[in-house]
Order: C-alpha cells, then structure tokens, then sequence
C-alpha cells in the first residue's frame, strides 16, 4: 500500500468513527432526525438505486469505494457509481441511505435493488462466490 493511500485509508477511518461518534451524540438529544421518505429527495435516491443492475454510492476518494468498483471490474460487470462527494446534497443522501440499509457509510451497494453492504461486505461476497451467483 501507498503512502497516500495509507493517509486516505486512515482519513476515512476517522471520518467513518467521527460520523458514528457524532450520531450517538445527536441520538442522545433527539432521538432520531426525521427523514421524509415520502420527499422528492428520498424518491431521487430510490430512483437512483433502481436505475442500474449495479449501483454504487460512493466518494471519489474512498479506498472502500475503489475496493467494491474493482470487484465489480474483476467480474466484467458494468456499475453505476454515483459520488456523493461531488454533490451538494451528499448529507442529504447519506441520511437517506442510512434510513434504507442501516448504515450511512460509503460505499453502498447494490444489485438488483438489494443493499449488499459496503466494500469489505462485497469483497467478502466476491471471496466466497456468492456475488458471482447474482449475475449468473
Ligand atoms: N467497512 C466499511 C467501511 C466504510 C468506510 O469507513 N467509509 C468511510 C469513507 S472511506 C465513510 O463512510 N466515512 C464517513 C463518510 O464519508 O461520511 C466498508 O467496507 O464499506
């Protein structure tokens, strides 16, 4: 591993431990932020996670995220990656992410409509051939 990557690695441990720290603390005042499923919002990201066989929420900087797109390209399987990082309303999609599979860190995978997780859920599936079956 790089140097770079190393840092970047690093980088996203601390932002992904601040997030969840930083969730716990807000669960402690309010104990959960309203999330309107029913928003144009929340319809944008159903629409997105619908639009592809593969589809990828993801910042362009994430190592996780480039481990789950390489397992993806290892299959010869075309995805759709959408970079939070590059949108306005990245905290606005992760929220809803995290309403829909539980979790707000990227990436988020899925196929088929189905949240398989994040990168290491999709290697670990890659791993032990499982992910293979979704497009056999
Ligand atoms: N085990 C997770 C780790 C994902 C993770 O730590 N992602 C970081 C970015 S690299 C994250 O989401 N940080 C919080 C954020 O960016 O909002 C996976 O494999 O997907």
């Amino acid at each position: 591993m790089g140097l770079f990557a190393f840092f970047n690695t690093i980088y996203c441990q601390v932002s992904a431990a601040f997030s969840i720290l930083l969730s716990k603390v807000m669960g402690v005042f309010n104990s959960k932020l309203p999330i309107d499923m029913t928003a144009p919002k929340a319809q944008l990201v159903k629409d997105l996670i619908k639009s592809d066989t593969v589809v990828i929420f993801s910042k362009s900087y994430c190592p996780y995220c480039r481990l789950a797109k390489e397992v993806f390209d290892n299959l010869k399987q075309k995805f759709t990656a959408i970079e939070l990082d590059q949108r306005d309303d990245c905290d606005e999609i992760q929220a809803i992410l995290g309403e829909i599979t539980g979790a707000k860190t990227v990436p988020r995978v899925f196929v088929k409509g189905e949240c398989l997780g994040g990168g290491s859920d999709v290697k670990a599936l890659y791993d032990k051939g499982e992910l293979q079956k979704y497009f056999a």
